[in-house]
């Protein structure tokens, strides 16, 4: 049998559910499991799966691929380590890279590592089309995300407006993803995906809006360019464990892991 170390960064409300998804049907390999975590828990049930609490010990478990899935602070204080190690790195918390040179951090470290650093789309979706039409040229890319009150709960967005009495949609923030993916770093990684794959932090511009009429997580992707235009919006179901988060970023994320070994890659 075939076997397959994975490396997780982070052990949330994405962590957990992937595992779990993996777990349910690893494609006939022998999947073990190490997971970076700041407390590791004295039980966790799971035969494949270990907890270390420092990125030495997650590299000493010689894992084919990391997925970080934590937070940008642990991106920004893992990600060049491991990828310095030579192990590719797959990273949820994009909005680290809006941090001045951080980009070029982790790209140096892959390169003296031979390793790659992988931006899944995470809770949005169009980023192939997107980044393959910045080939010809795009001259305007903008990004809306709107999420129920709770979901805004323990952010910046609290110091702007009681998110319990909102009656109606109450804009956020509005500028550039860089400074907006900076703002909201559990809520706005899609901004920083969106900017990535298209026009750059400083000129992709956003809108950041929680609204009580909605009860799903959405993304408004509107793009212009060479190719033609791109109007994309997601109603994302929250995962069942943190409304900030939709579940379609365990998704992309599990997806991103099984591509890694499947045959055929889309
Ligand atoms: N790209 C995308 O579309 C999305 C990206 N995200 C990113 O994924 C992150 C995780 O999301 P969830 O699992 O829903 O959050 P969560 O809050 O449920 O879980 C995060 C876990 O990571 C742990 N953690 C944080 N910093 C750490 C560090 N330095 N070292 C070790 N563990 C650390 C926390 O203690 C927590 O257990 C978000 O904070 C966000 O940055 C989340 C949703 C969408
Ligand atoms: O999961 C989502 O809907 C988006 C999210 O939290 C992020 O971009 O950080």
């Amino acid at each position: 049998m075939k076997s397959f170390s994975l490396g997780m960064i982070g052990f949330g409300a994405i962590g957990r559910s992937l595992v779990d998804r993996l777990n349910k049907d690893t494609d006939g390999l022998d999947l073990t499991i190490t997971a970076l975590v700041r407390h590791a828990p004295e039980s966790q049930g799971l035969s494949n799966l270990t907890f270390v609490t420092d990125v030495e010990a997650l590299l000493r478990s010689k894992p084919e691929l990391v997925v970080e899935c934590a937070s940008q602070e642990a991106l920004a204080q893992h990600g060049p380590a491991v990828l310095t190690a030579g192990v590719d790195l797959v990273a949820a918390s994009i909005g680290a890279l809006s941090q001045p040179g951080f980009e070029q951090r982790l790209e140096s470290a892959a390169r003296k590592g031979a390793a790659r650093l992988f931006l899944p789309a995470g809770a949005v979706a169009g980023i192939d089309g997107l980044t393959a039409a910045k080939l010809a040229g795009l001259t305007q890319v903008t990004y809306v995300s709107r999420k129920p009150p709770n979901a805004w709960k323990g952010t910046h967005a609290e110091t702007l407006c009681d998110l319990d009495s909102l009656k109606d949609e109450t804009l956020l923030f509005e500028g550039t993803a860089r400074e907006g993916s900076r703002l909201f770093p559990k809520n706005a990684n899609v901004a920083a995906t969106v900017a990535l794959a298209g026009l750059g932090l400083d000129d992709t511009r956003i809108k950041v809006i929680a609204d009580p009429k909605v009860d799903r997580n959405c993304h408004e992707v509107e793009a212009e360019g060479a190719f033609g235009t791109l109007a994309l919006r997601l109603a994302n179901f929250p995962s069942p464990d943190n409304p900030k988060t939709s579940f379609l970023t365990i998704l992309s994320l599990e997806r991103t892991v099984r591509n890694r070994w499947s045959r055929i890659v889309i």
